[in-house]
């Protein structure tokens, strides 16, 4: 479904040319829910706005819906669907306007613009508020009729720039809900996220950006099992004693992490060999690989104190 080779794209600045994207490499297959994940100003959005033709790249070629992005950019507006970051509905108009006026613009007939509608406010929960102006719509509701509107010409492909961002974690989950339905229908999905937990839970697979380059590729668990180790972190007042006994140990205060694989299963023979050599215990916890360990692993930084910033 999108094929792209070396894509990049340079800004031209005051202050010199800005990299934004340097030679990415995007395959998505038919039926697959990817998430682009990175930090803040990692490339995610320029990435999409090339894929989705509203950005002409620097350099690379794509093949994006089964139409070329540089030679065809007609071609694969037709057959995509694209909701950005910030509301693609107007604010004082009628949820009903602003969803026929959408289907007007794709050339749907008046009967099939009220067929389409009727089938995306049920599929969306919007039935209702069809007579609300958008400004009183909730933020997930207006999420929602966002991503009606990108789905009005029923395309195979639908990109999504930070779908949650600024919802409520309920409102969250429930759009999380929609985007799993509208792959279960056969929409292939891509979107960016800087959320750990909606890359996680949400994606099949993920690739992971950062600086304008792909640092890593897979499913949630491979890239996970990649990071070697569960992280084992006991509390002692021994904390140092410990730390003696694995190579990769880390100390703060009464407490010791160090990453040991299948930590589960390594944990009652590690805690009876402590035992033994009288070290005292007041807590221990295992903690399977994050996305963030992955992450950092990768590029040693934390995305998630990236994301905070
Ligand atoms: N029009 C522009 N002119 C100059 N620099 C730009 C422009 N658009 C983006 N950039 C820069 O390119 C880099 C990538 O930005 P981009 O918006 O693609 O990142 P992002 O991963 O989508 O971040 P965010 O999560 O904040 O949206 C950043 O350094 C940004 O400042």
């Amino acid at each position: 479904m999108i094929k792209a080779r070396g894509l990049a794209r340079r800004f031209t600045t005051k202050a010199g040319p800005v990299d934004a994207v340097r030679g990415v490499d995007v395959d998505v297959a038919e039926g697959e829910l990817v998430g682009f994940l990175g930090p803040n100003g990692a490339g995610k959005s320029t990435t999409l706005r090339m894929l989705t033709t509203l950005l002409r790249p620097t350099a690379g070629e794509a093949l994006v819906a089964g139409h070329d992005l540089l030679t065809d950019p007609a071609g694969v507006r037709r057959n995509i669907g694209y909701v950005g970051q910030k509301n693609g509905a107007s604010a004082d108009q009628r949820v009903a306007d602003e969803l026929e006026f959408q289907a007007r613009f794709h050339g749907l007939s008046r009967a099939q613009a009220r067929r389409r509608i009727a089938g995306l406010l049920d599929r969306f929960d919007l039935q209702g508020l069809e007579k609300r102006a958008v400004v009183t719509l909730s933020g997930g509701q207006q999420r929602r009729l966002d991503i009606a509107m990108g789905m009005l010409n029923a395309p195979p492909l639908l990109f999504l720039d930070e779908p949650s961002t600024a919802l409520d974690p309920q409102s969250r989950r429930n759009l999380w809900d929609h985007v799993r339905r509208l792959r279960a229908d056969g929409t292939t999905v891509f979107l960016t996220t800087h959320y750990l937990d909606e890359a996680d839970v949400l994606c099949d697979r993920l690739l992971v950006i950062d600086h304008g380059a792909i640092v890593a590729e897979g499913s949630p668990d491979e890239l996970k099992s990649r990071v070697s180790g569960d992280l084992v972190v006991l509390g002692t007042p021994q904390a140092l004693l410990v730390s003696e006994k694995f190579d990769n140990a880390v100390v703060d205060g009464e407490e010791v992490s160090f990453r040991v694989p299948n930590g589960d299963r390594a944990l009652p023979g590690l805690l009876r060999d402590l035992g033994d050599i009288g070290v005292e215990l007041h807590s221990v916890q295992v903690h399977r690989p994050t996305l963030d360990d992955v992450f950092l692993t990768m590029t040693g930084r934390s995305l998630r104190e990236d994301s905070n910033a």
